[in-house]
């Protein structure tokens, strides 16, 4: 089965009204989670001097206008993945139910929010795009079974899948049997990839989906590049449901015959008589072959037929079928 939510991001720009227009349309889209990168207060995560500093610093919002965008999305029935970013983040896990906590790669390391994390209890999802093993096992360690999610993909606004390496995830799979797998694209809005590389991750073994989601895709806004329509999200969607209960199924009846595979065995070639067959002829090799024929019920098997004898006359090229036998 899989799981899929929809990443906000800083898409909203500091406008509450469009964040809480990007949780009603997780909701459209079909989404089970939302995620929100909740940043309180600017000073504790960008320098002074960081280039992004000014514009930023106008896109955090309070701890009571993320009561507000929470509350909507929990009345909305959306899954919360809450990514801190600051420790006053965590305040709001003991007012919501947050499923996960999203930890960015950027906080790796930030040994102080890292712990705050750990004492929360709540289970996480671990990005780790630029992260090397080592680095991902140490957090694993760290985290122990609080880790739940590894999430293979970073943005690069936007990310070429070549450099994503989506083998990682087979490769994350061997090493971390016990942990689930996820995939975040960051695909160009008007790639394909944007759809089609969530149904790969998918038949590598990802369990888990973030997207990137706009109101008008294409419109520049922060985080814009990757960021799609509630109509795409639709479709990953569909395509993850259809894999799941289409490709992905059960081995265990992957040889249970479907109607269409059953008619397609059926059409296999079948005993046929080489010759006219005069009534009371008795049946050798040379007589008959295997031909396809549109009619059923024949015999399939030549030795079933040799050594009996004709009890009707059979026309060249028919069936030998079990009542013209005796
Ligand atoms: C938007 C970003 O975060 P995420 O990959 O968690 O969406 C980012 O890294 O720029």
């Amino acid at each position: 089965m899989s799981y899929l939510y929809v990443e906000t991001a800083f898409h909203h720009e500091g406008d509450i009204d469009y964040l809480k227009e990007l949780v009603i349309a997780g909701k459209e889209a079909g989404a089970d989670g939302i995620k929100f990168q909740v940043l309180t207060n600017i000073d504790d995560f960008l320098s002074t001097k960081h280039s992004a500093y000014n514009s930023l610093k106008d896109y955090c919002f309070s701890l009571s206008h993320w009561r507000e965008v929470f509350t909507l999305a929990t009345q909305n029935g959306l899954d919360i993945i809450l990514m801190p970013l600051n420790e006053e983040a965590l305040a709001l896990i003991e007012e919501f139910p947050v499923k996960y906590i999203d930890i960015h790669s950027v906080s790796f390391s930030d040994d102080i929010l890292l712990e705050a994390i750990k004492e929360t209890g709540t289970p996480i999802i671990l990005g780790v795009g630029g992260r090397s093993i080592d680095e991902i096992i140490e957090k694993s360690l760290f985290f122990g079974e609080q880790l739940k999610i590894l999430m293979v993909g970073f943005q690069s606004f936007p990310s070429r899948l070549e450099d994503i390496k989506l083998g990682k995830i087979t490769k994350l799979k061997e090493l971390f049997p016990s942990l689930e797998i996820g995939y975040a694209d960051h695909s160009a809005f008007d790639d394909p990839f944007a759809i089609s590389s969530n149904e790969y991750a998918r038949l590598l073994g990802a369990t888990i989906f973030e997207k990137h989601i706009a109101i008008e895709e294409g419109v520049e806004r922060v985080d814009f590049q990757s960021a799609v329509s509630v109509e795409k999200i639709k479709e990953i969607v569909r395509c993850l449901k259809y894999i799941n209960q289409n490709i992905l199924v059960d081995t265990s009846t992957s040889f249970t015959f479907t109607q269409s595979e059953l008619s397609y065995r059926n059409r296999q070639k079948q005993i046929v008589a080489k010759e006219e067959v005069k009534v009371g002829t008795l049946l050798t090799e040379e007589m008959l072959t295997t031909k396809m024929i549109d009619k059923q019920l024949g015999f399939t098997n030549i030795y079933e037929v040799v050594g009996k004898t004709a009890v009707v006359n059979i026309d060249k090229d028919d069936i030998i079928s079990k009542n013209s036998l005796k």
